[in-house]
């Protein structure tokens, strides 16, 4: 059987989470024999995909090409995008996503986090730093106990918190309730840079960071000073959200930083009593923005009380519920994130401007 004609058959195959052909991001193997042994390595998190991708590949084979006997395995393997080595002390993180929200209030902590634990649910190893320094809620989310402390090394670094398996720094770490938190814009992104770079992450595949909510100067010299690898927007599906989205798209585009796509949280209601559907914010907001700005619509999120009371309460959804429907589109929005990323290439990266 020649290789050739399985690279053919593997061809017509779509990688639903990047909507690509699947050889156009996988790294493919051919071992021929009896059976014929074939590798794929996907650039993303995607364990719990894996098993699923490997039977799909088996049976397309069989249909494709006669006589073939096909073993399958699909591997995960994180490439670094865009991580640039001039850019001093981000050693152990490839890729830095940032989560961001034109407005207040969409959910984009709670996205954040739940987006850091699908993608360690699928395997990867991660990390989240809270930038949002003026309501930071990452700690409270991830149920880190109030007083915890990092601990340092040489008086000069942090090591980060672990709690439900991520890596974990916040300036709520640092602080106490009485610290004022009045502080201006430049003192903001010093700290955070500070946190970012001071921060011993071992080994992580992908950094989230929790932007502070907004487009104003603050997240603009962020944006420019932290290597950001890519993007993720969240908003609400109302119009007044989604104009601040629109704000928050063109201001990582202003500075060179790829949009990986829009999640669009809240996005229906369904009724716990009955099932009734309701589009309380609205409806199609999402998709109408992301082919209004060729952005992907990674993922609608329900409006469900559940989805508050367990990460307000410390122990967020995908840790609460692991095999729950709202998981399975915290894990979708995790493997697409991680597809698009991969998509990015390092040659087409952004300029990180260092001024
Ligand atoms: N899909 C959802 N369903 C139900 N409740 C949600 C959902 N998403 C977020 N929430 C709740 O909405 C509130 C605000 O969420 P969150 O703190 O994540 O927003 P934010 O955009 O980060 O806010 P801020 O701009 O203040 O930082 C929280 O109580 C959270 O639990």
């Amino acid at each position: 059987m020649s290789t050739e004609r399985i690279h053919q058959a593997l061809a017509t195959l779509t990688d639903p989470n990047a909507n690509r052909p699947l050889p156009e991001l996988a790294d493919i193997d051919i071992q021929e024999g009896q059976p014929t042994h074939i590798t794929i390595t996907l650039p993303y998190a995607a364990e719990q995909y894996a098993r699923g991708l490997a039977m799909l590949v088996e049976s397309h084979l069989d249909s494709q090409i006669d006589g073939l006997d096909a073993k399958v395995t699909v591997k995960c393997d994180v490439k670094a995008v865009n991580l640039r080595d001039s850019v001093p002390g981000m050693n152990g993180v490839k890729n830095i996503i940032a989560v961001a929200s034109g407005k207040g209030g969409v959910g984009k902590s709670t996205t954040a986090v739940n987006l850091a634990l699908a993608l360690k649910a699928e395997g990867a190893r991660v990390g989240i730093l809270d930038a949002d320094i003026y309501g930071p809620s990452v700690a409270t989310m991830l149920g880190v106990k109030e007083g915890t402390r990092p601990k340092t090394k040489d008086e000069k670094f942090f090591l980060p918190i672990e709690a439900h398996g991520l890596q974990s720094m916040s300036m709520a770490y640092l602080v106490t309730e009485k610290t004022p938190m009045v502080w201006r814009g430049p003192m903001v992104s010093g700290a955070l840079q500070q946190l970012l770079t001071q921060t011993l992450w071992d080994d992580l595949d992908y950094l989230v960071i929790d932007m502070p909510p907004g487009t104003g100067d603050i997240q603009l010299t962020l944006s420019q000073k932290v290597p950001v690898s890519g993007a993720v927007i969240v908003t609400t599906p109302q119009d007044i959200a989604l104009l601040d989205a629109q704000k928050g798209i063109e201001m990582f585009r202003k500075v060179n930083i790829p949009v990986l796509g829009v999640v669009e949280n809240m996005a229906m209601h369904v009724c716990s009593n009955c099932g009734h559907v309701e589009h309380i914010f609205g409806e199609g907001g999402g998709a109408r923005l992301s082919t209004d700005y060729d952005v992907d619509l990674l993922e609608s999120l329900p409006l469900d009380i559940a989805i508050r009371t367990q990460t307000d309460g410390g122990e967020p959804t995908v840790v609460a519920e692991p095999d729950g429907e709202v998981t399975a589109h915290y894990l979708s929005l995790a493997r697409k994130t991680g597809a698009v990323l991969a998509l990015q290439g390092v040659d087409e990266g952004p300029e990180i401007s260092m001024e």
